[in-house]
C-alpha cells in the first residue's frame, strides 16, 4: 500500500482526499529530526509546510520516496537539487495561499503605520486611553516599493494603488510591459529603496537574494520609511535591521518571517518599539489552508499514480491552459521513448533526436516532452529509480547527447503522411547501418499511436505487448512466426505490415495478448531471413 507521512500540521481536507485515494495516512508533526530520519524510510511521499527541513539526508534516508508535496509556496526548506539527482519530484501549491499572504503584508503594514498593536495593548491590557500617544501615518499618496512582482506582489500591488498608493517594484525577471498592466514602475533596487516610504518584500529566499538587503541596503532606506517581510526571514538581515530601528535610522518594520524559525528567545527584534510581528501566519487562514491542503494531496496523487503533475518544482513546467491535451503527449513521450529503448538499444542511445511537428513544432511545454522521451528510454535500462524528474540529469550523467528539432518538414515521405507528431531517431553507434525510428501521434480520443517504426507506416494504439520483426519481403515469414507463438498458446491480437518494395526488406508488428518468453523470442530469431525480432511495450 502507498504510504504518506504528513510531517506538518495540514488541513484535515488534505489528509482525507489521499485516504480516500487509498492512502495509508500517517500525520506526524514531531520537531525531532532524528525521528523524521528513522521513519522516512518506509513512505513513498512526504508532505510539509514551512517547517521540516527536507534536505539531501532526509531523502538519503527516503529510500522509497517519489514526491514530497509542498502544501504552500516557498520550497527553501527543501533541497531541490538533491531530490531531483534522486528522482523525487518536488510539487508545491504557488497559488493556494497568495491573497493570503497579500492580505498579510497589508495588514502588516496597516498595523505598523497606525500602531494598531501598540494600541491595543495600551487599551485592552493597561486599560489606558492614550489618543496622544498612537499617531500614525496615512498610506494613501504614499510609495510603496515592492521587492518581487511575482504572484504575491501582483496582489498586493493591486490593492495597495486601490487604497491610493503609488506602486514601484523592482524584479529583474518581469517586463516592464508587464508592469505597466499593473500601474507600476520598475526600478532599480537602490534608488527604489531610496525613494519609498513603504518597502515590502516578496521573492523568494535563493543563495541570490540571502540578505538582499543587508546593512548598507537598509541604510538606502528613508528614516521615515516601513519595511515589510512577509517573504523570507533570510532576505533580511535581521541583525542589521534590529540595529537600524533601534538606533531610528528606520521609522518601523512589520515581519512574518525570520531568519531562524521558530524565532529564538534572544532575537534583537524583541523589545524594539517599532517592531510589529508575527510568527509565519502569511498562509494562516483557512481559505489557503484547505486550498493548499486539497490541491497538495492532488499533486501528490498524480505523481504516484504516474500522471504529470500540474506544478512541479524540479520538472520543466507546462502552461495550465495547455494541460488536458500535454497529458497524452507526454504519456505519447514516454511511450515512444520505452519502445525506441526496447528496439534499438544501448546503442542508439548515444546521440538521440527528438523531432516535435504538427501541432508540437512549437509547443511551450517541449521540455517536460523530452523528460517524458528520455523517462521512457531509460526505463528498460535502468529499471527501478528513473523517473520524469530524474531522467534528463541521469542522461546527462550518462553522457547522451540529446537534440530537440522544432519542424514541420525533415521527415521521410512515409513517416510525415503519418502525421507523426514526435519522432525519435537516431544513428545507431559503432555502425554504418540505417538510421533507426520510432515516430507516435495524439489521436482527437487522447490515445497514443505508435505510427511508425524505421520509416515504415504502421498504426498501433491498443496498449500491450508487441513484437516487432524486421525480415525479408517473401512468403512464409509470416506463416511461421503465427505458427511459432500458436504452438506457445500466445493469441495474436491483430497484425500489421509494412515494407519498402516487394520482395524488399518488410517491417511486422504482431500484437500479442500475453508478454512473450524470451525462449519463445529465440525461437523466433531461427526463422531464416527474419533478421531481428524484438518485444516492446506500447
Ligand atoms: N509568509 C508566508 O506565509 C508566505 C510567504 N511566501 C513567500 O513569498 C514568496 C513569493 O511568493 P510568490 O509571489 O507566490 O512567488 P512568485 O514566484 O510568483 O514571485 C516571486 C517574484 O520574485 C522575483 N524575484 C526573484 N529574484 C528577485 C530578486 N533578486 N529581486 C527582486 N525580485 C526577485 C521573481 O522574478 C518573481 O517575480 C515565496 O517564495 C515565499 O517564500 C509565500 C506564501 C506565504
Ligand atoms: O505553510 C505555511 O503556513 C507557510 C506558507 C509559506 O511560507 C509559503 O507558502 O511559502
Amino acid at each position: 500500500m502507498t504510504r504518506v507521512l504528513v510531517a506538518d500540521p495540514l488541513d484535515e481536507a488534505g489528509v482525507e482526499r489521499l485516504r480516500q485515494a487509498g492512502a495509508e495516512v500517517d500525520v506526524r508533526h514531531d520537531p525531532d529530526r532524528a525521528a523524521l530520519l528513522a521513519r522516512i524510510g518506509e513512505y513513498d511521499a512526504l508532505v510539509v509546510r514551512s517547517e521540516t527541513r527536507v534536505d539531501a539526508a532526509v531523502l538519503e534516508a527516503g529510500k522509497r520516496l517519489r514526491v514530497v508535496g509542498r502544501a504552500g509556496t516557498g520550497v527553501d526548506n527543501i533541497d531541490v537539487e538533491a531530490a531531483t539527482r534522486r528522482g523525487v519530484v518536488v510539487v508545491n501549491t504557488p497559488e493556494a495561499n497568495t491573497v493570503a499572504a497579500a492580505e498579510h503584508a497589508l495588514a502588516l503594514m496597516l498595523a505598523v503605520a497606525r500602531r494598531i498593536p501598540w494600541a491595543h495593548h495600551s487599551l485592552a491590557s493597561e486599560r489606558r486611553w492614550e489618543r496622544h500617544r498612537f499617531m500614525g501615518v496615512q498610506l494613501a499618496g504614499k510609495t510603496l516599493g515592492l521587492v518581487g512582482l511575482g504572484r504575491i506582489g501582483t496582489e498586493v500591488a493591486r490593492r495597495a494603488r486601490a487604497m491610493g498608493m503609488t506602486v514601484v517594484a523592482h524584479d529583474p525577471y518581469v517586463t516592464g510591459e508587464r508592469a505597466a498592466q499593473l500601474g507600476v514602475e520598475l526600478m532599480d533596487l537602490d534608488p527604489m529603496l531610496e525613494r519609498c516610504d513603504f518597502v515590502s518584500i516578496h521573492c523568494p529566499l535563493t543563495p541570490r537574494t540571502r540578505h538582499l538587503l543587508d546593512a548598507s541596503r537598509l541604510a538606502r532606506l528613508r528614516p521615515t520609511a516601513y519595511l515589510v517581510n512577509c517573504a523570507r526571514g533570510g532576505i533580511v538581515d535581521e541583525a542589521a535591521l534590529a540595529r537600524a530601528l533601534a538606533q531610528g535610522r528606520l521609522a518601523g518594520a512589520a515581519l512574518d518571517v525570520y531568519e531562524t524559525e521558530p524565532l529564538p528567545a534572544d532575537s534583537p527584534l524583541f523589545g524594539l518599539p517599532n517592531v510589529v510581528m508575527t510568527p509565519h501566519l502569511g498562509a494562516s487562514t483557512r481559505e489557503a489552508q484547505a486550498s493548499a491542503a486539497r490541491t497538495v494531496a492532488e499533486e501528490v496523487l498524480r505523481v504516484l499514480s504516474g500522471e504529470l503533475p500540474h506544478s512541479a518544482v524540479n520538472l520543466p513546467s507546462i502552461p495550465p491552459e495547455r494541460w488536458p491535451r500535454a497529458r497524452h503527449h507526454v504519456e505519447l513521450a514516454r511511450r515512444l521513448g520505452r519502445a525506441f529503448a526496447e528496439l534499438f538499444g544501448p546503442e542508439a542511445m548515444a546521440r538521440l533526436e527528438i523531432v516535435y511537428r504538427g501541432e508540437l513544432a512549437h509547443a511551450p511545454e517541449s521540455g517536460a516532452l523530452t523528460a517524458a522521451v528520455l523517462w521512457g528510454v531509460l526505463t528498460p535500462v535502468m529499471q527501478e529509480g528513473v523517473t520524469l524528474a530524474s531522467a534528463p540529469v541521469l542522461a546527462r550523467e550518462r553522457g547522451m547527447e540529446v537534440v530537440e528539432t522544432h519542424s514541420h518538414g525533415a521527415l521521410k515521405e512515409q513517416e510525415a503522411a503519418t502525421g507523426a507528431l514526435i519522432l525519435l531517431r537516431s544513428r545507431p553507434r559503432g555502425s554504418d547501418s540505417a538510421e533507426v525510428s520510432v515516430a507516435g501521434h495524439v489521436g482527437d480520443d487522447g490515445r497514443p499511436r505508435l505510427v511508425a517504426i524505421n520509416g515504415y507506416r504502421i498504426d498501433v494504439e491498443e496498449s500491450g505487448y508487441l513484437l516487432v520483426s524486421s525480415h525479408q519481403d517473401r512468403p512464409g515469414i509470416i506463416g511461421k512466426v503465427g505458427t511459432i507463438l500458436g504452438q506457445h498458446q500466445i493469441n495474436i491480437a491483430y497484425m500489421q505490415v509494412g515494407r519498402d518494395r516487394p520482395g524488399g526488406h518488410a517491417v511486422m508488428v504482431v500484437g500479442v495478448d500475453q508478454e512473450v518468453p524470451p525462449g519463445v523470442v529465440e525461437t523466433l530469431r531461427r526463422i531464416p531471413d527474419l533478421w531481428d525480432i524484438r518485444v516492446v511495450e506500447w
